[in-house]
């Protein structure tokens, strides 16, 4: 099982003799297959948390286990796929060719990824079966952000760490992929930590949210998203879903004031 258990986290930057301390004692576990946001105001560090599970920095203090690995040796196994804010595809790559970069590096690194899903599959599960051999850059932001979920669905890996990847797409764009990445997260369900601003897709999308204060970031509250899977449109107007949404607005208007 690879759950992931993050212990006292402290993080500090010191640069040019300026100390920021971004998290103080964080203290989170995500259970493995689940969807997790983390949501808080720009500052508190969600991003450094992110980065820091995922071993792309290291914890001034504290520990991060990632099914008893640490996050360097986990990314080192492959445990992780990354989805920023904007898609790292190869222009005049088609579609296609882009979903097999991760299994290209791998192939290099010599891991054997012979049971990872079916490419064209993933694509049509995020409304992309039509445009498999369309060139990267013909397709609009949406799209390609679309690209880079279903390849991070496909690269084998069994955690996806996203950051704000919905951020740089319009209103409408944003829900119709809010929910694409629900359908293909339901049936290929990996443990997924997601960094958003949006109260509404941390609902429509979680089993939990950890809501986070500034600063330094800690942990206000983590609310365990009670709503029937899998979730659909109509689970927007419901009084559970208005009220999920109003008990994290109070939170972090709370941890504002
Ligand atoms: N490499 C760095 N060096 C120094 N300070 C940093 C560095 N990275 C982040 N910080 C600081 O740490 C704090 C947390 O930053 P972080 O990017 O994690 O916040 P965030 O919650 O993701 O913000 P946002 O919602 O605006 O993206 C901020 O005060 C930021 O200035």
């Amino acid at each position: 099982m690879s759950n992931i258990k993050v212990e006292k986290v402290f993080k500090r930057f010191v640069r040019r003799g300026q100390m920021t301390d971004a998290l103080r004692d964080v203290n989170l576990e995500f259970k493995q297959g689940t969807f997790v946001s983390l949501i808080g105001p720009s500052g508190c560090g969600k991003s450094t948390l992110l980065r820091i599970i995922g071993g792309l920095m290291e914890a001034s203090e504290g520990m991060i286990s990632v099914g008893g690995q640490t996050p360097q040796q986990a990314q080192a196994a492959k445990q992780f796929g990354f989805v920023p804010q904007a898609p790292a595809l190869f222009p005049w790559r088609t579609v296609l060719e882009n979903m097999n970069l991760p299994f290209e590096v791998n192939r290099k690194a010599g891991i054997n990824l012979s049971d990872r899903e079916d490419p064209v599959e993933l694509l049509q599960s995020v409304g992309l079966g039509d445009f498999i051999h369309a060139y990267a850059k013909e397709l609009s932001g949406g799209m390609q952000q679309r690209v880079g979920i279903a390849r991070a669905f496909g690269s084998g890996a069994p955690i996806l760490l996203m950051d704000e990847p919905f951020s740089a797409l319009d209103e409408i764009t944003r829900e119709m992929i809010s929910y694409q990445l629900l359908n293909i997260w339901e049936t290929h369900q990996k443990t997924v930590i997601f960094v958003t601003h949006s109260l509404r897709e941390a609902v429509l999308l979680s089993d939990k949210v950890v809501v986070m204060s500034s600063r330094p970031g800690r942990i206000s509250q983590v609310i365990d998203i009670d709503l029937p899977r899998p979730r659909t449109p109509d689970i927007e107007d419901s009084d559970e879903f208005h009220h999920y949404v109003s008990l994290i607005r109070g939170q972090l208007r709370e941890r504002w004031g």
